[in-house]
This record gives C-alpha cells, sequence and structure tokens, in this order.
C-alpha cells in the first residue's frame, strides 16, 4: 500500500457533548464563551482540596447542540476526508447513559434525531452519487466486543464476504493497520441498504437494563464504511480505499451507581476493565517517550490501534452528564479526553496499485515495445519476409483512400511490408487520376486532335507508306509536287502563288537561254541550303549585277515564300497552329488567374494564421475561459478567424487542383502548338525544295519512285544529278538505273530525320532548327 502523509501528526480532535438535563449543575459546570473551555467546580471539594475548579480545554463544548450541528462541526470532514483516501475514526466515551448512543446511532423514532451513523451514509452515498469521475463501492461491517469477544453483528444476512464460522480475531496489517479476520463484509448501493444493515446491527446488539440507562450498551461497538474508489478517465492500475471506523463505546459504571447485579454485573466489569486499559493505551500513546504503546492487552484497544496511533482522522465525542450527581464521572471522563486530545494520528492517503491490471498495463506496454523494436530492426536491417494478406492489402488501400481524403489524420506504420503496400496503393491512387485527366482533357482538345489527325502527315505515313509523288492527299492540304504536265497546268491556273510565278517566270527565262546542264550548274552554284545571314535578313535575294543572266532564275525569298505557303498550300496546319495557340494562350491565361489566386489564399491564411496564434499566446498569458460544461470558450473574433481559416484552406485546395489540371492543359497544348509548328516547317522547307530548287530531271526520277518529292533533302537530290554526270551517262538513263537504290537510300534517310524532327519537335521549336538540312529556319520561327 502506498501512502501520502497530510502533516507530521494531527492530534485528535476531542469535542465534549453535554447531555440536557433539566437540573444543569451550574455552580458546578460552567461553559466558557470561546465554547471550547468547561470550567469544572469540585461538589463541596471534600475530595480535591487543593484545587477546587478545573479547566478543562477542548476542541469544543457541545451543549443544547442538535443532532445536526452534531454531524456538522464533528463528524462531516472526517466522512469526506474518507473520500481523499483517508482513514477516519469518530468514537463516543463517557459515563453509561450519558448519551454516547444517541450521539452515535441516534433516537432510531425520529428522523430528525438520528446520529452520526446515518448521516453519514447519507453523505457517502450522496459523495459517491456526485463524483462521476470515479467508480466507488462501499462495504459495510459491524462489530461489537462483548465481554472480551468479537461479534459480528451482521453475520447473520447472506452475501456477506469475508466471514466464516470460527472465532473473530484482531490481526494486523502489512501497513500497520489491523483488520478483524473472519468479519463479514456487506457491499452496499445506496443509503437504504446501508441504513437496513445499521438497524439489523443495531437489532442485534446486546442491551441491558440498570438504573442509569432502560437500554444500556453492553458492550463496545464499531461500525465501519469501507470505501473504494477508481478514477474512471485515468486508465491507471492505482485506486484508493478508506475506512470510516464508527465507535459507540459501553459506557464505564459505578456498580454502586447502577446497582447491576449478576449478569449486568459481569458485563460492567469486562467494560470497566476495556475502559481502564483504553485509558493506559491512551496514555502511552500521549506520552511521546513512551516506545511501546499496549494495545494488544484486549481487544477493544487491539482493534482500535490504527484509530489512535495510526493514520487516521480521529475525533473523539465525550458524553458527560450536566448534573451535579455525577460530577466525579464528568471529571474522570474530561481528563481521558483531555489525555485524548495529546494522541496525534498521522493521516495518510490509501493508495493502491491494482496488480491484475498493472500486469495487463505491463503486458500491454511490453507488447507495444516489442512492436516498436521489431519495427526498428526492420528499418535498420531493412529486412521484411512478411507477406500481406487480402484483408491487409485492402486495409492499406482503405487507408490510402481515407488519408487522400482527409478523414484519416495519419497513416499508422506497422511494418515495412505494410510501407510498401501503402506506396503501391498511392502509386495506383496516382496512376488512375492520371489517366481519368486524360480522358478529361481529351475532349477538350479532341478537335484540335482530330484536325492533326486528318492531316496527311502522320509519323505512320511518312515512316511506312509513302504517297505516290505528286499524288494529291484527298483531304486536307497537298502535299509535294504534281506531275511536270500538271506543273505546267498549274502555271495557268486562276491564282498562282507569288513565289510559284516566280519560278515559272525564272524556269521559263532559263528555258530561253540556258541548257538544261547549264542551268543545273547554275543550281549547283548558288546555295542549296540557306545561309544564316541570308535568312537573318530575310531579304529577297537580290541580283548580282555581275553574275550572268541566267543567275535570275533564281528561288524567290523565303520568308516571302512562306507567307505564300501559309496561305495556301500550308494554310491548314497554319489554321490549326492558330487554334492551338489561342488555346495555349487560353490556358496559359487562365494558369495566371489561378496563380494570382492561389498566391492571394496564402497571403489570407498567411495573416489569419498569424492572428490566431496571437490569441492563443494572450489566452495563455491571460488564462482559458471555461464553459460551464468544463468546455474552453474562444472569442467571438477567434472563432469568427477560424472560420475564415477553414473557409480559405478550403478555397487554396480547390485552387490548387484547379492549378495542377491547368498546367497540364498548359504542357499539352504547348505540345500540340510545337508539333504543328515544326510541321509547317517542314512542309514550307520541302515545298519550297521541290517548289523552287530542284530540277525537273530530279523530280521526275523522284515521281516515278516510291517516296515523295518533299521528302529528300535538294542537295542530296542533286548530288545524284553531278554523279550521273561525272560517269558520262546520259542523266536520265543514269537516274532511272539507279533510281531505286538512291530512293531507298534516301528513304531511310529521310525516315531518321522525321524520327529525329518529330523527337525534336516535341521538346522545342528551336531544336528543329537543322535537323532536316542545312536550312537556316530560325526567322521563319520568329515569324511564327
Ligand atoms: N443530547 C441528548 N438529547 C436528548 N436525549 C439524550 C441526549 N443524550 C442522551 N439522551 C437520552 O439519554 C438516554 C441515554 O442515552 P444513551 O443510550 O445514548 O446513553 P449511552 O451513553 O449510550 O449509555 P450506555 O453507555 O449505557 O449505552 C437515551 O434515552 C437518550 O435518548
Amino acid at each position: 500500500m502506498a501512502g501520502i502523509m497530510s502533516s507530521q501528526g494531527s492530534p485528535v480532535k476531542v469535542y465534549i457533548r453535554i447531555r440536557p438535563t433539566a437540573n444543569f449543575a451550574h455552580e458546578l459546570i460552567e461553559c466558557l464563551p470561546d465554547q471550547q473551555t468547561l470550567r469544572v467546580r469540585s461538589k463541596k471539594g471534600k475530595r480535591n482540596n487543593h484545587q477546587s475548579s478545573w479547566l478543562f480545554q477542548l476542541n469544543g463544548v457541545l451543549h443544547n447542540v442538535s443532532q445536526e450541528d452534531i454531524y456538522d462541526g464533528v463528524a462531516r470532514s472526517v466522512v469526506l476526508g474518507t473520500f481523499g483516501g483517508y482513514n477516519g475514526t469518530i468514537m463516543c466515551f463517557g459515563q453509561t447513559g450519558a448519551g454516547k448512543t444517541y450521539t452515535m446511532t441516534g433516537a432510531a423514532e425520529t428522523y430528525k434525531q438520528r446520529g452520526i451513523i446515518p448521516r453519514a451514509l447519507q453523505e457517502v452515498f450522496q459523495e459517491v452519487a456526485g463524483r462521476v469521475d470515479h467508480t466507488f463501492s462501499v462495504h459495510l461491517s459491524f462489530l461489537e466486543i462483548y465481554n472480551e469477544t468479537i461479534v459480528d453483528l451482521l453475520s447473520s444476512l447472506k452475501h456477506g464476504k469475508g466471514s466464516h464460522s470460527g472465532v473473530l480475531t484482531v490481526v494486523e496489517e502489512p501497513g500497520g493497520g489491523v483488520s478483524v479476520k473472519g468479519l463479514s463484509l456487506h457491499l452496499v448501493h445506496n443509503e437504504e441498504e446501508a441504513l437496513n444493515l445499521l438497524f439489523e446491527g443495531e437489532m442485534n446488539r446486546i442491551i441491558g437494563e440498570h438504573a442509569l440507562n432502560k437500554h444500556s450498551s453492553r458492550s463496545h461497538c464499531i461500525f465501519t464504511v469501507h470505501i473504494e474508489s477508481r478514477s474512471r478517465t485515468l486508465s491507471e492500475a492505482k485506486y484508493i480505499t478508506s475506512k470510516l471506523n464508527l465507535v459507540d463505546l459501553a459506557g464505564s459504571e459505578r456498580l454502586s451507581k447502577t446497582g447491576s447485579e449478576g449478569q449486568v454485573q459481569m458485563e460492567a466489569m469486562y467494560i470497566n476493565k476495556s475502559l481502564s486499559f483504553l485509558e493506559q493505551v491512551i496514555l502511552a500513546l500521549a506520552d511521546s517517550r513512551r516506545e511501546h504503546v499496549p494495545f494488544r492487552q484486549c481487544k477493544l484497544t487491539h482493534a482500535l490501534k490504527d484509530s489512535l496511533g495510526g493514520n487516521c482522522n480521529t475525533v473523539l465525542v465525550a458524553n458527560i452528564y450536566g448534573e451535579g450527581a455525577q460530577i466525579e464521572e464528568t471529571l474522570s471522563t474530561l481528563r481521558f479526553a483531555t489525555r485524548m486530545k495529546c494522541v496525534k494520528t498521522k493521516p495518510l492517503i490509501n493508495e493502491h496499485v491494482d496488480l491484475v491490471l498493472q500486469v495487463q498495463r505491463l503486458e500491454k506496454e511490453i507488447q507495444f515495445l516489442k512492436e516498436e523494436l521489431s519495427m526498428c530492426n526492420k528499418l535498420t536491417n531493412r529486412v521484411s519476409n512478411e507477406i500481406l494478406s487480402e484483408t491487409q492489402v485492402e486495409e492499406a488501400r482503405r487507408q490510402v483512400q481515407r488519408y487522400l481524403s482527409g478523414s484519416l489524420v495519419e497513416i499508422p506504420i506497422v511494418s515495412i511490408t505494410q510501407i510498401q503496400e501503402v506506396f503501391a496503393q498511392f502509386k495506383k491512387v496516382v496512376l488512375e487520376q492520371q489517366t481519368k485527366l486524360r480522358e478529361e482533357l481529351c475532349p477538350r482538345n479532341a478537335r484540335v486532335e482530330k484536325a492533326m489527325n486528318t492531316t496527311p502527315f502522320t509519323v505512320a505515313e511518312v515512316q511506312g507508306s509513302v504517297c505516290a509523288v505528286g499524288k494529291v492527299e484527298s483531304s486536307g492540304y497537298g502535299l509535294g509536287l504534281a506531275k511536270s504536265s500538271q506543273r505546267h497546268q498549274r502555271e495557268v491556273s486562276p491564282k498562282p502563288s507569288k513565289a510559284r510565278k516566280d519560278k515559272q517566270i525564272s524556269r521559263k527565262e532559263g528555258a530561253l537561254s540556258q541548257s538544261p546542264v547549264e542551268n543545273t550548274t547554275v543550281e549547283a552554284t548558288q546555295p542549296l541550303s540557306m545561309s544564316e545571314s541570308d535568312m537573318t535578313t530575310l531579304e529577297p535575294q537580290r541580283q548580282d549585277p555581275e553574275q550572268p543572266q541566267h543567275r535570275t532564275d533564281s528561288p524567290p525569298p523565303k520568308a516571302e515564300a512562306f507567307e505564300d505557303f501559309k496561305a495556301e498550300r500550308g494554310s491548314e496546319i497554319n489554321r490549326i497552329l492558330k487554334e492551338n495557340k489561342a488555346v495555349l494562350l487560353d490556358r496559359t491565361s487562365q494558369l495566371r488567374t489561378l496563380t494570382d489566386v492561389i498566391n492571394v489564399t496564402k497571403r489570407g491564411l498567411d495573416n489569419i494564421t498569424y492572428e490566431l496564434r496571437q490569441f492563443r499566446e494572450r489566452r495563455q498569458s491571460q488564462g482559458q475561459f471555461v464553459s460551464a460544461e468544463g468546455e474552453p470558450v474562444m472569442e467571438e473574433a477567434e472563432l469568427s478567424l477560424l472560420m475564415q481559416l477553414k473557409e480559405l484552406k478550403n478555397r487554396y485546395r480547390r485552387a490548387y487542383e484547379d492549378l495542377r489540371c491547368t498546367k497540364t492543359e498548359v504542357g499539352y497544348c504547348q505540345h500540340l502548338v510545337n508539333q504543328c509548328r515544326t510541321r509547317l516547317l517542314t512542309e514550307f522547307e520541302s515545298w519550297y525544295n521541290e517548289s523552287f530548287l530542284l530540277p525537273d530531271e530530279v523530280l521526275s526520277v523522284l515521281e516515278a519512285g516510291p517516296v515523295r518529292p518533299g521528302h529528300i533533302p535538294v542537295d542530296k537530290a542533286l548530288a545524284l544529278m553531278e554523279d550521273d554526270e561525272e560517269h558520262g551517262d546520259t542523266p536520265g538513263h543514269k537516274l532511272q538505273a539507279d533510281s531505286s537504290s538512291a530512293v531507298s537510300f534516301y528513304n531511310a534517310y529521310n525516315r531518321t530525320l522525321q524520327r529525329r524532327g518529330s523527337r525534336q519537335a516535341s521538346q522545342s521549336p528551336d531544336s528543329v532548327r537543322g535537323s532536316r538540312s542545312k536550312i537556316n529556319l530560325r526567322p521563319i520561327l520568329s515569324v511564327i
């Protein structure tokens, strides 16, 4: 048993209660105004020659005091002390008939005159009902010591625990206390049950009749209330117990006065003897020099051992007569009371540890520590042989879902395998979200994609099937060149492009003045791939006055040709590009707006958090208001801030989610724009080369092969011509002979370029530069 000492030692409190009488001896007994001192004078002074009067100072002199006031003034604090874990003893001592039983039990006939015991029982159960944070168990026992024998006054009742049929004996307990072995303990749940037991025990008491008292108690009685309380809120295994001993001692008597005979006389002898031992014990306890206290001399002193010299709050009520006839016994009682006042007890809280609960708690802790250790080992060694069951996997999935939805604050870590599963579940969710997002985005960009898909320049087409030369695609814009016959027909088309017109004029002029070979030579000396300076200036190619006349057959300036291309041949891809750019612009602007919203919301969140922190700090320094229900009370302003914070957090989350989606859209649109831009440039280049740079001979060879003219770099195509000339063969013959292998070569070459081009297109528009030919596309890029 653990104990907490309330003080170094507290003296026993002693009160005097005077039995009311019509013949109060005012000349002998005087209650002084302090209500704590009693002056007693000796009758005629014949026995106490040296001193005719005595002053007895006690804790209170109670004269003409009601039963209620006696309880409040004498007993109440002791009763309440038991709920703090302190044992308490209230004891009535005095001459026979002086009012001990009246004080302790009261007059059974009148409710108003009920004594300390019934009032204490009422108080106990009121407290039990009021202390909802604790559970209580209340047991009662009731014994009498009659002729030096301990009798269980409740042994006739069933359901008492601890009783046995043998002799009841006082036994010492390990903590220094005492208990009565074999005494029955009765669990009671309410005041009524407790009073029933009290009355039952009272009925079993031995009552005798003599001259001074018709209903004289012939025994010492100890009514004990045993209280055990456990906290409902604290899960600790600790609990407290306490005992309230309510002792009604048998009255001292002078046989000459009581006129007792026979049985009653013998009882009186036992009573007087035990009271005499009690006096000796009190003398010993009051004398600090005494080492030995003779508690064991009789059953009464032994049973009262811890009430007198132990850890109790002890109160003694000394009952006296107010009549002159009993002054000798009154003096004797007052002397006993004065000695009792010198006795000190050491009240302790009776705190215990519930061993069963303690073991359970420790087992739980050991289990927890084992798990923690195992986790630690796993983390350190990175070892995990565990395989999760389906239920565990499902649990991990549910935890991740709840965590993402916000209904779970954190996912408890159980094992490495569980952590891995949780990550796997997170990955699953992310992938699902990605797919969903893509599906959501697709309809928005379907229009653009559809347009892209309808155009002929798909990767599959480039890499796989190749259109016949001169074949014009059925949908979208045409690509490649028409057969030379058709080309000539185009010359008379109602609206020839400017570039085409230049080319036609130039070709016509060349045809008049130059042989095909010369013409080819001129073409070869002219830069086939535009130099950087050419493209940077974007100036139309001026004819050098020093150069021969045939130089007039020069291609139109690229920038100009590009404008023509966009207006005609490349109009469809150009339109798509424009649309994509518009969508991109729109999404970028949305992104900017959302970023602004997020930044503003974040600033708002920071401000409110700062203000809330100030509120909290102020509250900590000034104290927390608490409502009647014990709930912390918040100021209206702080509450409003909290609501705002919640709202802002929601807004922030929504905006962030939108931002994420819009960012993805922007990335996607940017990709489409890049793709269109690259394609426009690539096709322009092919068209330009074929329209203005490749000689008709090469074109005619290409027309016959499986590759489209636009897919062969112009310098390579011309190189074919040069090779043929070097070998002295007729160009037409040689080209036709070698065309299949050359075209295969360039076809493959072209595919590689296309693959690289499409890769670069998805990266950046600039990276397209130089991928297909040496033509610098930067100026055109800057235009589009
Ligand atoms: N303060 C009091 N007010 C009214 N009646 C009292 C008071 N004290 C005692 N009496 C009455 O005196 C009578 C004797 O009292 P009581 O039985 O309590 O004495 P006692 O000290 O217990 O005697 P005993 O030691 O013989 O048992 C009873 O009838 C009781 O009602």
